[in-house]
């Protein structure tokens, strides 16, 4: 753990009082609904609002009793929803515009241009002018411009929400590449949680200015207790890789921990690493081997925790193997199945998976 973070006190009427430690690699989410702070705290971390507590990046402390470094002291890159790029440069001007700033007055450089421009597709725009690029185009642009001022953090608020679903599904495997290929941490908000389990891996879930959870992605989604166990798209996104394929059924074998997953389409050669999204509304439970049916995965697992979800439903957490040692899915189940198969946590069961959906690759 090497970003922790804590911060109290209040503005205007809103009381904020937020402490966590997030990894300083990959992308940290700030998650919750509207007004519950995530903004407030990305300003704090920035050093452009001020409030007690401490902030330290790797040992290095930005914030601790009088100590405060001010924002253009703190190696940080800032991603706001829409980026503000100069319209009388051109794309190359503006992505170097930060870069000159720093590497120019001595700071060592360890993102490169052309580093950046591959992995976030801009080699063809960087002679246009930002008033010719699509919105998802100059959001790309302002990543790539923040990455280049060489920051130790990145801080991006909300990149996406400006942009029209197209836009968004056309940047996002942009941002997908990020935390695989840098070793800068990001610090992430958004309260969309589909774009959230895309990109991040560790999550901070926020609720009225206070934590209600921090830890591994993965953790947290399969915490049946939590907010997001309770949206109806639920679900689990786990790591996966290639492990074979049924050509002539057209079907990939994924590798999970704790078990083997058939999914239509040509996933890439074997080793190929991917996230896999597995919906609770599509994982059913069985206590035997399930026969005569069309469903492909059916998983050994064990129950390991379960809540009443609403009056008709059970949230199940199953763990995959038959130890139950492997990873935890969620399994959204009828009250009335629950109890007709008697099921209860420890039991041996059988989950049967539906679909993947979202089945991203990782680098
Ligand atoms: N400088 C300030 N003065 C007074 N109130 C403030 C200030 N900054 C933030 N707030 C209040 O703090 C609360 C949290 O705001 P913040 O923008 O951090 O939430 P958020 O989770 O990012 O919301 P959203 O998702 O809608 O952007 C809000 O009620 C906001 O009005």
């Amino acid at each position: 753990m090497s970003l922790s973070v804590h911060f109290h006190g209040t503005l205007g009427r809103f009381e904020l009082d937020v402490a966590f430690e997030a990894p300083g690699r990959g992308i940290t989410a700030l998650f919750g609904p509207s007004g519950c702070g995530k903004t407030s705290v990305l300003r704090c971390a920035a050093g452009l609002q001020r409030l007690n507590g401490r902030f330290a990046l790797d040992g290095d402390v930005w914030q601790e009793g009088r100590t405060f470094r001010p924002t253009h002291k703190r190696p940080i890159g800032y991603v706001f929803q829409e980026a503000s790029l100069f319209p009388h440069l051109s794309v190359r001007t503006n992505l170097l515009f930060g870069h000159s700033r720093t590497v120019g007055r001595g700071v060592p450089e360890h993102i490169r241009l052309g580093d950046v421009v591959d992995l976030l597709g801009l080699g063809h725009l960087l002679d246009r002018s930002p008033e010719h690029l699509s919105g998802g185009e100059r959001q790309r642009v302002g990543v790539g411009r923040a990455l280049l001022s060489q920051p130790r953090l990145l801080l991006m608020d909300e990149p996406l929400a400006a942009l029209d679903r197209f836009s968004k599904e056309e940047i996002l495997p942009y941002l997908e590449r990020l935390h695989g290929v840098l070793s800068v941490p990001v610090l992430y908000v958004s309260h969309d949680i589909a774009e959230v389990e895309r990109l991040a891996d560790h999550l901070v879930l926020l609720r009225q200015g206070r934590v209600v959870a921090a830890g591994p992605m993965q953790e947290l989604q399969a915490d049946p207790t939590l907010p997001i166990a309770r949206m109806p798209e639920a679900g689990v996104t786990l790591p996966a890789v290639v492990a074979g394929r049924e050509d002539a059924y057209g079907l990939t074998l994924l590798r999970l921990d704790g078990g083997n997953l058939l999914v239509p389409g040509d996933l890439g050669p074997q080793g190929t690493a991917r996230r896999a999204r597995i919906a609770a509304s599509d994982v059913s439970l069985a206590r035997n081997p399930p026969e005569g049916s069309t469903i492909l995965n059916a998983l050994p697992a064990r129950i390991v925790a379960a809540e009443r979800h609403d009056d008709v439903q059970m949230m199940a957490v199953v763990a995959l193997g038959e130890e139950g040692r492997g990873a935890r899915l969620l399994a959204r189940v009828t009250r009335k199945s629950w109890d007709a198969l008697g099921l209860s946590p420890g039991q041996p069961v059988y989950a049967q998976v539906k679909g993947v959906a979202l089945v991203q690759e990782t680098m």
